[in-house]
């Protein structure tokens, strides 16, 4: 049996645009997935997620045949559901050579599912790096890093970026442009996050940005746009401006609300921060419904969120260095 936990993160700067070659600067926080993964000779898959708002269901099926699970859901709610650890493991039998192996996976998260908060790209993760050390094999951060990036690129129809995945894989801010992905020195940072309860299918918001951007040179025009507050944002970074940092901020989430991914709920939360005397705030990953992050080192902004109407939590999240952690 091995378990690894690897952290969520939110966005500072740059989701979306990333996937087409722009820089972003997520954050890793310590809100963490664990996976525990246990080999069987048999070739079958069993996946117990406490989590899932599938109530929490156990399925076996015999993932080397190509059959999927037997279980009484839909095929489109199951695929969603089970795509991301189905990927990791894929990615386990190609990088070690064991093509029939099986697994017995147990995933325990508290990072909320589907709300900007990176609860794939920690799942996925955890879930190679547990299941290749149970195989006796150890992968290097950058090479784990890639296989989790080739899962999320997989499950999201071709289109994705190594943002969330590295930024998992090392802990710490990072920024990421194309394959280029690093590490960033960063300050400690006032983060507050409101959530909304709802959630975001992370696939399909970026396949509407992608429409718009195929459609109107306009909506290509505002991706570069994001691109270049992400490049001031890298100064702001560097310089430790928070009062900078947030005002970019909420000039990117104006970007990201013009390119639809934004909500009423998202909107809200964001004008309630503002409104609290935060820095800036923003919409955080995919968007559609989940988490706004905002920047405020006093206790007003995350008051202010617990009594906004549609927000369902509202809590302050610590940056964490550490990012994907052996624990057996
Ligand atoms: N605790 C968990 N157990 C099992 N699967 C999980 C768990 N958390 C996340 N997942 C998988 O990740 C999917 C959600 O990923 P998605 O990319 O849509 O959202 P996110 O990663 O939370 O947000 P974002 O990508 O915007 O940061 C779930 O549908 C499920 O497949
Ligand atoms: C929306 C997106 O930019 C971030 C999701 O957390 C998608 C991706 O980078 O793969
Ligand atoms: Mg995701």
């Amino acid at each position: 049996m091995a378990l690894s936990s690897a952290p969520g993160k939110v966005y500072l700067f740059g989701e979306h645009a990333v996937v087409y070659g722009e820089p972003a600067v997520p954050c890793a926080i310590e809100r963490r997935a664990r996976v525990g993964v246990q080999r069987r000779d048999d070739g079958k898959l069993r996946v117990h997620a406490e989590d899932l708002s599938l109530d929490g269901f156990t399925v076996e099926y015999d993932g080397s045949t190509g059959n999927g699970p037997d279980v009484d859901v839909s095929e489109s709610l199951l695929s969603a559901a089970m795509g991301y650890v189905d990927g990791a493991i894929e990615q386990v039998r190609d990088v070690t050579g064991e093509d029939e192996v099986g697994f017995d996976v147990t995933i325990e998260s508290d990072i909320p599912l589907g709300a900007g908060l990176g609860s794939s790209a920690a799942v996925v993760v955890a879930a190679i790096d547990a299941a290749t050390r149970e195989l006796g094999v150890t992968l290097e951060t950058a090479e784990l890093a890639e296989r989790a990036y080739r899962t999320e690129h997989m499950v999201q129809d071709g289109q994705a970026s190594r943002a969330d995945t590295f930024c998992s894989a090392t802990g710490g801010a990072v920024r990421v442009e194309g394959d280029d992905c690093r590490s960033l020195e960063a300050p400690d940072l006032p983060i507050v996050i409101g959530f909304d309860g709802g959630a975001g299918d992370t696939g399909q918001l970026v396949a509407g940005v992608r429409d718009l951007r195929d459609e109107y040179d306009f909506a290509a025009d505002t991706v570069g746009a994001i691109g270049d507050v992400v490049r001031n944002g890298e100064e702001a970074l560097a310089n430790g401006d928070v009062e900078e940092l947030g005002r970019l901020m909420n000039f990117n989430h104006g970007l990201l609300s013009a390119l639809g991914v934004s909500s009423r709920s998202l909107d809200t939360m964001v004008w309630a921060a503002r409104d609290a005397g935060a820095h800036g705030a923003k919409l955080t990953g995919a968007g559609g419904g989940g988490c706004i992050v905002a920047l405020d080192p006093t206790p007003e902004t995350e008051t202010a969120l617990s009594f906004t109407p549609g927000c369902e939590d509202a809590f302050r999240a610590e940056l964490t260095e550490n990012g994907v952690t052996s624990l057996e």
